[in-house]
């Protein structure tokens, strides 16, 4: 077996946002993520909750640290022997430090999959400019940061697709027979502003227009696979911010009562925004939606999200040798699903805008 070509990248690097371990970092996790972001007092205690009901711990890390080994055995049996390296933006290890041992390490340049799918500012540019300030940071030690590129973001990539085809058909197989057939087929993201959605992607709605192929896509599968075509919808959790920001709705409890008032037997909770396991899903859908429909007498069942699915680990290598090809101009194959061309390499200018003012960014036109 011949291993792919993945030059000019030296190593890959995870992106990530990072979590609390213990509960005295819960705070102080908290006050790095809302830095100047304006959310109010009461929803910070309250998602602080979340995360001491949970023992003061994410589960966020450890799933990158799955993740991470086994991304490493994937490259290691496709031949690859890549370093691959992982950082966060809110808390240890975070990207300064990490540049800093690939610098030290003599990587020159890197490719960085960010475990957000989807464009948006929080899901793309945000990270792209922590990229920027980590790299500033390293040089500033007197260090060369490598060159960092941005893989394209993967919500429609084969891989992605089926690890969430295949938990969705898992879950449909978890509720009672006699409702399984007519069960609405629930996609659930996290909610952003909607002057997020708006200004999201090269055209705008870049997010909801994502979200949208994506579960339309899935809904097709699960009817090659059981024959049913299920009604489905897309719908938002984990909103936050001040009440008189509006953002993208609705949220899934409303929704789950919505549909009991009309009337629907059953439903499966798809958290196709989410890549594992983390406080969103195992707090909001698990904990929170899940007694609301409890509370409402509705069977509802929750997909897994694709985590360490051998497919959505593979998603990262494929990206990896299509991106190379792109940079070297060799044959590029970009697989995709559900009708939407892939999603750039290199960013536009004002591409998911920060809203708050420009700051300097990575991997972009505008880098
Ligand atoms: C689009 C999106 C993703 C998906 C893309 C991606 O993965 O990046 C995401 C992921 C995550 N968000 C997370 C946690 C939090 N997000 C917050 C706040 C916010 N998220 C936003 C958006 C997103 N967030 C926004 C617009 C805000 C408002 C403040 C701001 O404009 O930045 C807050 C503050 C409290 C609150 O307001 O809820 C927390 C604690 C965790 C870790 C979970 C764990 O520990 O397992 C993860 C993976
Ligand atoms: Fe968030």
């Amino acid at each position: 077996m011949t291993a792919p070509d993945v030059a000019p990248y030296d190593a890959l690097l995870l992106v990530s946002f990072g979590g609390p371990e213990k509960p005295e970092d819960v705070v102080p996790f908290l006050e790095n993520v809302t830095r100047g972001r304006g959310i109010p007092r009461e929803r910070l205690e309250e998602v602080g909750e979340h995360y001491f009901l949970f023992g003061g711990k994410s589960p966020i890390n450890d799933q990158n640290r799955a993740f991470l080994a086994a991304l490493r055995e994937d490259l290691a049996a496709a031949g690859l022997d890549l370093p691959v390296y992982w950082g966060n933006r809110n808390w240890d290890p975070y990207l300064a430090d990490t540049l800093a041992e690939m610098a030290r390490d003599g990587v020159r340049r890197a490719a960085c999959f960010f475990t957000s799918v989807y464009s948006s500012y929080s899901g793309c540019r945000q990270y792209r400019e922590n990229l920027a300030e980590a790299s500033a940071a390293v040089r500033e030690q007197g260090l060369e940061p490598p060159v960092l590129d941005r893989l394209r973001l993967p919500y429609n990539h084969p891989g992605f697709a089926e690890a969430n085809v295949d938990a969705t058909l898992a879950a449909l197989a978890e509720l009672p027979t006699e409702v399984r057939d007519g069960a609405r087929l629930v996609f659930v993201t996290h909610s952003i502003p909607t002057a997020m959605d708006e200004s999201a992607g090269p055209d705008g709605h870049a997010y909801t227009r994502q979200h949208h192929a994506i579960a339309e896509h899935v809904v097709l599968r699960v009817q090659e696979e059981t024959g049913r075509r299920h009604r489905h919808d897309v719908v938002f959790c984990s909103r936050s911010g001040p009440p008189h920001v509006p953002w993208l709705e609705p949220d899934v409890n409303d929704h789950l009562r919505a549909l009991q008032q009309a009337g629907e037997g059953a439903a499966v909770l798809v958290p196709i925004g989410f890549v594992s396991d983390h406080m969103e899903v195992i707090y909001d859908l698990d904990t929170e939606a899940l007694a609301t429909a409890e509370e409402i007498g509705m069977p509802v069942t929750r997909a897994a999200t694709a985590g360490v699915d051998p497919r959505f680990v593979a998603t990262v290598r494929d990206l990896l040798v299509e991106r190379a090809a792109a940079e070297t101009g060799r044959d590029v194959s970009r697989a995709t699903v559900g009708g939407q061309r892939a999603v750039h390499d290199r960013c536009p200018a004002h591409c998911c805008p920060n809203l708050r003012g420009p700051l300097p960014t990575l991997c972009g036109a505008d880098a």
